[in-house]
C-alpha cells in the first residue's frame, strides 16, 4: 500500500460548502472578496448552512435567532470561575466549555436534521459568549450579556470590552469572521467530519475540532505570529531574527500553506486592515515588520503568508489579548464546522482509511517473567 504523508492532495469527500480552485476561495460559489467587502458574518453563516443567500426577512430572523441564543447557562460561568484562570489557555477552556454545554442541551443526542440545526444555532450563538466570559473573568470582571440590537461582530466586542464598539472595530471583526468561516477540508473540519461520521453528536464533533484548531500548525499559529512580532520588537530587528530562525530550521508562524502555493486570498484583506489599524493606533511597526517578513519568506522560501499572519497585528491593534486570537478563529470557524457536520450527516459513511503497517512482524511472545 502506498501512503501520502499528511494525506496531501487526497480527495476525501465531496462537499458543496467551500472551494479552493486556482488559489481562489469561494463559499457556495460566492467569491470571498465580494463577501468580505459586502456581507455580514450572519449572512455568511446562513449561506454556509443553507447553501444559498438569505433574503432580508430570513437574514433578520436568523440574526435575531442567533442573538436570542447567546446567553449561556450560569453553570458554565461557574465552571469557568473554577479554573486557575491565570494558567488555563482559552482554547483549552473553550474545548471543555463546549463539551460541557452539551450536558445542558436536552437535544444533545437527538440525531434528526431539525434538532441538529437548532443545536448549530445554539452553539454558534453561545461560543462568542463563552470566549468573552472567559476573557472577562480572568481580568476580574463579570461577564456582560449580549445586546439584542447589535450584530454578531459588535456583540462579540461589546461582551469582551463591556462598551459599545467603534464602527471600525466592528468592521474589522466582521471581516475577520467572514474570512475565517470555512476552508474546505482543513485539519479541524476534517476532524469534525471524522468524528460525526461515526454518528456521534454535534457537540462531540465541535469539541474534537476545537482540539485540532488549537495546534500551532493550524489555528494556533495566529497567537504565535504575535509572539514572534513581539520578540522582534522593532522593524530593524525583523530580518536578522527571521534569518536566524531559518538557519535553525525553525518554522515562521503564519507562513506557508498546504493548499495555496502562490498566496492565500484571505491574507490581502487582513494585510489591508493591518495597515489601517496599526496606523490608527500609531503602531505601524507591527505592519511594517510583517511586510518585511512576508517579502523575505516569499523570496527566500517561495512561501506565502497565510490567513493567520496579518490577523495577528489586526487583533493586536484592536487591543485583544494574544491568547484570544485562536478563540476568535474558532468563533468564526464554528460556522464552517457546523456546515460540514450537517453535510456529513446528510450523506454519511464512516470515515475509516487504512494504515500501511511498517512495524516488526512474526514476533515471538516472551512471558513477562522471562523479559
Ligand atoms: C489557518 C491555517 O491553518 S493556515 C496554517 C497555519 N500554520 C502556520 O502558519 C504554521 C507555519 N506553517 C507550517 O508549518 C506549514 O507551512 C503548514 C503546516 C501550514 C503546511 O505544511 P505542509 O504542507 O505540511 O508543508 P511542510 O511542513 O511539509 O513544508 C514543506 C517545506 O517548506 C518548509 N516550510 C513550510 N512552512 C514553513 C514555514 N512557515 N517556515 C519555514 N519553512 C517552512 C518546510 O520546512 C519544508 O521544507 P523542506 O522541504 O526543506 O523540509
Ligand atoms: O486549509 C487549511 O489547511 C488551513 C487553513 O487555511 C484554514 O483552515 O483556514
Amino acid at each position: 500500500m502506498s501512503t501520502t504523508k499528511g494525506l496531501e492532495g487526497v480527495i476525501a469527500t465531496e462537499s458543496s460548502i467551500s472551494s479552493i480552485i486556482d488559489d481562489q476561495l469561494t463559499y457556495v460559489g460566492y467569491g470571498i472578496d465580494e463577501l468580505t467587502e459586502n456581507s455580514s458574518f450572519e449572512e455568511v453563516v446562513f449561506l454556509l448552512w443553507n447553501k444559498r443567500l438569505p433574503n432580508k426577512d430570513e437574514l433578520n430572523s436568523f440574526t435575531n435567532e442567533l442573538v436570542s441564543n447567546m446567553e449561556i447557562p450560569s453553570e458554565i460561568i461557574d465552571h469557568l470561575k473554577s479554573y486557575d484562570l491565570t494558567t488555563v489557555h482559552p482554547m483549552a477552556a473553550l474545548r471543555t466549555a463546549v463539551s460541557l454545554l452539551g450536558l445542558f442541551d436536552s437535544e444533545a443526542d437527538e440525531m434528526n436534521e431539525s434538532a441538529n440545526v437548532r443545536k448549530a444555532v445554539r452553539l454558534q450563538a453561545k461560543i462568542a459568549t463563552v470566549v468573552t466570559a472567559f476573557a472577562r473573568l480572568r481580568d476580574g470582571k463579570e461577564p456582560v450579556s449580549p445586546k439584542n440590537d447589535l450584530s454578531y461582530a459588535a456583540n462579540f466586542l461589546y461582551m469582551l470590552n463591556g462598551k459599545d464598539p467603534e464602527d471600525i472595530e466592528v468592521e474589522a471583526i466582521n471581516k475577520a469572521l467572514i474570512l475565517h468561516a470555512d476552508h474546505e477540508l482543513n485539519a479541524s473540519t476534517f476532524t469534525a467530519r471524522v468524528c460525526v461520521a461515526t454518528l456521534s453528536d454535534v457537540y462531540s464533533g465541535i469539541t474534537a475540532a476545537i482540539g485540532a484548531l488549537k495546534g500551532p500548525l493550524h489555528g494556533g499559529a495566529n497567537e504565535r505570529v504575535m509572539k514572534m512580532l513581539s520578540e522582534i520588537g522593532e522593524v530593524e530587528n525583523a530580518l536578522p531574527y527571521i534569518k536566524e530562525k531559518l538557519e535553525n530550521k525553525e518554522k515562521i508562524m503564519g507562513m506557508g500553506h498546504r493548499v495555496y502555493r502562490n498566496g492565500d486570498p484571505r491574507a490581502k484583506h487582513l494585510k489591508k486592515m493591518s495597515k489601517e489599524l496599526t496606523n490608527l493606533t500609531g503602531q505601524s511597526k507591527w505592519y511594517e515588520m510583517s511586510v518585511q517578513i512576508e517579502d523575505y519568506i516569499k523570496s527566500e522560501k517561495g512561501l506565502p503568508a497565510n490567513v493567520d499572519f496579518y490577523s495577528a497585528s489586526v487583533y493586536h491593534s484592536l487591543g485583544i489579548d494574544h491568547d484570544l486570537f485562536t478563540p476568535i478563529f474558532a468563533i468564526s470557524r464554528f460556522s464552517g464546522w457546523l456546515a460540514h457536520i450537517l453535510e456529513q450527516y446528510e450523506n454519511n459513511r464512516l470515515i475509516r482509511p487504512r494504515a500501511s503497517y511498517v512495524g516488526p512482524s512474526h514476533q515471538k511472545y516472551v512471558p513477562l517473567e522471562k523479559r
